[in-house]
């Protein structure tokens, strides 16, 4: 698992649409082989979704070959309420880009059979060979989709009963009144959600702190369900400062010197994506040097080109905390 850090939530939101960009575009869909996005709702989105539409808008981006499944809905919210996941959709990415309203995928919270509904939904994400990536956010309390703290990490999607947190916590959007904010709703799982081929989980936020905390440096558990992003083979968490306020020193310093290595590797411009590029690279002499030579300047920290052979006059002798010496001053 990957934490990248940024600043603030507009540069996360920033991050994480050029990620999504580059995503696609990198496997330049088809209508035979298409992406497959699965997409949150909530605060936390809304700002990549705008820089979704931006992009798409710039040319740099189009969904006409991407399908969509959404997280979750609430039940018995009418489909054109201003607060249903249908609607919210609409107005921050859907009517904005060239999705194909067939490819979108939302559930009906409204449906007359729940239980069938959700079936009918998980069949319908396999038949189209699974989702590539998914997009996630998390409530404070570390739910991912609506799935509250003692869901069962294998669940799949099905009707759920909202922790009183969350009433409390989406009430924002309800005037403020708990008793307006529905009760239920239907939500992938968490198996669904770690079925994907990739997780890229925002968290902004001083508010969610605790729960980055508890999803990062504690086990896996059934009571922050985000935790089980630790099981991903590919997961990616992209927060801001202040959602780092409750993590140890050690682990911010660990996932920022990771990033910055990968970056020093193939370059700052390579948003994220840098396991894939550096698979998809021909080990040709010239790159491994070339590799090699970006990783010892950063390691070295060095302004000086480092040398490209082992034995050299480099060494990994760390000269107290002024750093990296070269061993001809040693
Ligand atoms: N079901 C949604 C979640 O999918 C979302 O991640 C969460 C966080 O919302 P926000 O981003 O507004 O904090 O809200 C709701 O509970």
């Amino acid at each position: 698992m990957r934490l990248i850090i940024r600043q603030d939530y507009d540069e996360v939101s920033s991050y994480v649409a050029h990620y999504v960009k580059e995503r696609v575009n990198q496997f330049q869909p088809t209508a035979e082989r298409p992406f497959v996005l699965g997409l949150p709702t909530g605060s936390s989105p809304i700002g990549v979704y705008a820089k979704l539409v931006e992009l798409h808008r710039a040319g740099q981006l189009s969904f006409k070959h991407v399908i969509t499944f959404n997280m979750d809905e609430y039940v018995g919210l009418p489909r054109n309420h201003p607060e249903s996941y249908h609607s919210f959709m609409w107005n921050h990415l859907f009517k904005h880009v060239d999705v194909n309203i067939k490819n979108v995928h939302i559930l009906d919270g409204n449906a007359a059979d729940l239980d069938e509904e959700c079936r009918r939904f998980e069949a319908t994400i396999a038949r189209v060979g699974g989702i590539e990536l998914c997009l996630g956010g998390i409530g404070p309390d570390g739910h991912i989709a609506f799935n509250e703290p003692g869901s069962s990490l294998t669940s799949r999607t099905r009707v759920k009963t909202l922790a009183y947190e969350t009433i409390i916590a989406n009430a924002r959007f309800f005037e403020g009144d708990v008793t307006k904010v529905p009760k239920l709703a239907l939500t992938v799982g968490v198996a669904t959600v770690m079925d994907a081929r990739e997780v890229l989980v925002v968290i902004t936020g001083a508010h969610k702190s605790i729960a980055l905390a508890k999803c990062i440096e504690e086990g896996v558990n059934h009571i922050w369900t985000v935790s089980a992003i630790q099981m991903h083979p590919k997961g990616l968490i992209v927060c801001d400062e202040d959602a780092t306020l409750e993590l140890h020193v050690k682990t911010v310093k660990y996932f920022k010197s990771i990033e910055h290595v990968h970056q020093s590797l193939i370059g700052p411009h390579n948003l994220g994506l840098q396991g894939n590029l550096l698979r998809s690279m021909k080990d040709t002499d010239e790159n491994v040097t070339k590799r090699r030579k970006l990783f010892l300047g950063t390691v070295l920290n060095t302004d000086e080109e480092p040398p490209v052979s082992s034995d050299d006059k480099y060494v990994a002798k760390k000269n107290g905390n002024a750093g990296w010496k070269r061993k001809m001053d040693s």
